[in-house]
């Protein structure tokens, strides 16, 4: 686990400066992708989304034959003030004991992970001192929000193939909440679900801290980045920081449920295309992230029923993204087969 006191200064400001400028696609890498797309042995798109996350790869790899050799998971553990409200049905401790449980290699994400060959690193912020509690005002300050992002973006290395990403933070489905609600508008009942596995009285106490957050922090909704800090938490920060880092390094990014697709909506609030080297891994069964992919006009890969968080579904998605290079990479044209084109 790297060493938060080794991250660069940063501010908020420098980093809004880096979402005005962000790299786009590489269109020629994406173009000569989709040709040898329609020269392979098959009817073309008759592989579907396969074809569709090949050309994407390529596209945001910046190569015409995109590769997933190594595989990297990032795992962002934060603690958050709003636990000790009784939003969670587990105790606050549990955030600390699971990253035990990560680098014991005893989760679940650790089977993930290991049956892709996925390289697995969990990154703690700073567990034994929690973000201020939402419902009486901000989580975090503006540098505390600015260390984590840059702590996230840290994490990200030149030449990986694609970083999944996930979260560990007991509380911070409701964190979650806020900041969706605080984004995008709605009623808090429509962002908040049972997380861990809240009772109906458990919910009802989440939306209530939820309302109460949104009150409390009112005054910092108009700017993505403000509303981060007030309503997030540092392991969201972070997973923001990562996922514009490797929109620098160009990386693509496999996000996983609910908690990290919010973390990182931020930027698409930002900058609509902020997002696009991102593909959602999968829909969680929290009921508020089928709500946001459809505002981030984002269809995932995977429909599992799951709602773990710690990027068990990012890292469950990689297997389909090796899949889609390898019949890129491998397979013939009609041309090399000897194949007969369409007839018609
Ligand atoms: C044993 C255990 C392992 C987990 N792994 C991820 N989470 C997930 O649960 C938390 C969010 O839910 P809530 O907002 O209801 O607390 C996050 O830590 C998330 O990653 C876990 C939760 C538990 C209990
Ligand atoms: O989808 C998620 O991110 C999620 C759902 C429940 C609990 N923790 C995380």
């Amino acid at each position: 686990m790297p060493d938060q006191s080794s991250v660069p200064a940063a501010t908020l400001t420098e980093i809004r400066d880096l979402l005005k400028r962000l790299p786009g696609p590489d269109l020629e890498a994406g173009s000569a992708a989709e040709v040898r797309q329609r020269e392979l042995l098959k009817p073309p798109g008759a592989l579907g989304r396969l074809e569709e996350i090949a050309v994407w790869l390529a596209t945001w790899q910046g190569r015409a034959h995109p590769r997933i050799e190594r595989p990297h998971v990032a795992v962002f553990a934060g603690s958050h003030g709003v636990a000790s409200r009784g939003v969670s049905a587990y105790p606050p401790e549990v955030t600390q004991q699971m990253v035990g449980a990560f680098v014991n290699g005893l989760a679940a994400v650790n089977q993930l992970a290991a049956e892709t060959d996925a390289d697995l690193r969990v990154y703690e912020m700073a567990l034994e001192l929690p973000t201020g509690d939402i419902t009486q005002g901000p989580a975090m300050g503006e540098e505390d929000t600015a260390h984590a992002m840059a702590y996230g973006m840290m994490a990200i290395e030149e030449g990986l193939d694609v970083v999944a990403l996930g979260e560990m933070g007991i509380g911070n489905t409701t964190a979650a909440a806020a900041l969706a609600c605080g984004l995008f508008g709605g009623a808090a009942e429509d962002w908040v679900g049972p997380g861990t596995g809240l009772d109906a009285q458990g919910e009802r106490r989440k939306v209530e801290a939820v309302s109460k957050a949104l009150q409390a922090n009112a005054g910092a909704l108009s700017d993505p980045l403000t509303a981060l800090a007030a309503l997030g938490g540092r392991e969201l920060a972070a997973i923001a920081g990562a996922v514009l880092a490797c929109r620098i390094a160009r990386v693509p990014v496999l996000l996983d449920g609910y908690a990290c697709s919010v973390a990182a909506a931020v930027l698409h609030k930002a900058d609509p295309r902020a997002l696009d080297h991102c593909l959602v891994a999968h829909c969680s069964a929290e009921p508020g992230h089928a709500r946001l992919l459809q505002l981030l006009d984002k269809r995932p890969l995977l429909d599992f029923a799951m709602r773990l968080g710690e990027g068990s579904g990012a890292a469950l998605a990689v297997p389909l993204l090796k899949a889609a290079c390898a019949v890129h990479n491998g397979m013939a044209t009609f041309a090399e087969a000897g194949v007969s084109g369409r007839a018609q």
